[in-house]
């Protein structure tokens, strides 16, 4: 049988695990060890579930809802998302208890009726409404676009837990809800994995919402989001973190991405990574088509300097570089430079082309956008002279 975790007095984890995840939004995030869907239970005067779950786990949800409060109905579900990970329950959870009263921000119930066509007679929330059930009283705060239009959290204030659906969010399954059962950097590293797949092109949001946050002087003992484990220990150390995620805070650090049929293109990417890692500047070099992508976007992040290569195919650059290209348009990064290179046969386009998608993507481009290129095999000559325009850029990647 299913059981609640009791989180605090009067509020349960009510969530599943997802162990086999492997694909998070389809193959935007391909995930190492499946996640989580956090739903909570406040037993109150009024009994309120804040989110739902993926819906082919709404029996277990019910189920550890039930082991709470046997036959008592639930009386308020708040719908902090509509995305389905979060609300893909709640039609079943409305069967369950029909007289339930859905929450959710304007956004969120129009969402909500493009995607379950019936009006469940929403309750619209905005930022400083509140919702008392008792004891508790429940304030919402709209986040829109952390990460969709109608995203909103729940402050609690008698348990003092921020209920911060998608924020704060991090990909770790397990019945250790809380962050003390890790050490801080694996919580960080799986938090900083998550926005930078998730949250990354929504930072200006994210920092003024943190800021907006702070302004309300919240007394919060646990963040407790909708995927992942429990904030508690390390509230402190993951919104400095957030704050450093959401201004693209970097330090002198160059992601090398490319592909490569005959190694070619790898061969210069070697020397890249040559010349910037022997003149003080920490390098990640990875085979785009060989690496799942979340470590690259994570890796991305806090990277002062992207490197993109591609050979020549057909005229045109590999379609996964093509594909990383356009993400890296939609992160909206600050801050960066970077440059494209290549190998190529006897159509010298493809290096310029990636420098084009850099500037789409709000990249400087290094070396005055020369882009590297290299006709067939480079030589030892040629490999060592993009060592030295390594170590010319390596100054200039410390210097920012
Ligand atoms: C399937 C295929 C198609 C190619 N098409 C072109 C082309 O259209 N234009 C060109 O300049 N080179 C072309 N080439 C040659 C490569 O760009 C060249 O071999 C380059 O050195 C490959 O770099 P790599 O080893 O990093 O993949 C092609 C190579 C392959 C494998």
């Amino acid at each position: 049988m299913k059981k609640a975790i009791q989180i605090k007095d009067q509020i349960y984890w009510v969530g599943v695990q997802d162990f086999n995840l492997r694909h998070f939004h389809g193959s935007l995030y391909p995930i190492e060890e499946g996640t989580t869907y956090n739903a909570y239970l406040i037993v109150d005067e009024q009994v309120t579930l804040i989110d739902t779950v993926e819906e082919e786990f709404t029996p277990v949800l019910l189920e550890r809802i039930r082991s709470v409060i046997g036959d008592r109905p639930v009386d308020n579900i708040i719908v902090q998302h509509a995305e389905p990970d979060h609300s893909g329950g709640f039609e079943k959870v409305m069967q369950a208890y029909p007289n339930a009263v859905p929450y959710a921000s304007n956004a969120g119930v129009q969402i909500m009726m493009k995607q379950y066509f019936h009006d469940y007679h929403y309750q619209k929330v905005k930022t400083g409404d509140t919702l008392s059930t008792g004891v508790n009283t429940l304030t919402f705060v709209e986040m829109p676009l952390i990460h969709w239009p109608d995203n909103m959290l729940t402050y609690v204030d008698q348990a003092k837990i921020l209920f911060s659906n998608d924020a704060f969010g991090q990909h770790i399954a397990g019945y250790e809800l809380f962050d003390e059962a890790y050490a801080l950097n694996f919580c960080l590293d799986k938090a900083k994995e998550y926005y930078a797949n998730i949250v990354m092109p929504y930072g200006m949001q994210v920092a003024n919402k943190l800021k907006a946050l702070k302004d309300m002087n919240l007394d919060i003992d646990m963040i407790a989001p909708a995927h992942g484990i429990i904030w508690k220990q390390y509230i402190n150390a993951i919104w400095n973190a957030y704050e450093g995620f959401a201004s693209f805070r970097s330090e002198a650090k160059a992601v090398i991405v490319y592909d490569s049929v005959w190694h070619h293109t790898q061969m210069m990417a070697e020397a890249l990574a040559e010349g910037l890692g022997q003149n003080g500047v920490k390098v990640k070099v990875y085979k785009y088509s060989e690496t799942m992508s979340c470590i690259i976007m994570k890796e991305l992040l806090d990277a002062k300097a992207i490197f993109v290569g591609s050979g020549c195919y057909n005229n045109t650059m590999s379609s996964e570089i093509a594909g990383f290209l356009d993400r890296l348009i939609s992160c909206k990064v600050k801050g960066k430079v970077g440059l494209g290179f290549g190998s190529w046969g006897w159509f010298n386009q493809v290096p310029g082309r990636i420098n084009d998608k850099l500037k789409e993507a709000g990249i400087t481009l290094l070396q005055e956008g020369a882009a590297i290129t290299q006709n067939y095999t480079p030589s030892e000559s040629d490999l060592s002279v993009i060592e030295a325009k390594a170590a010319e850029m390596a100054e200039t990647i410390k210097s920012l």
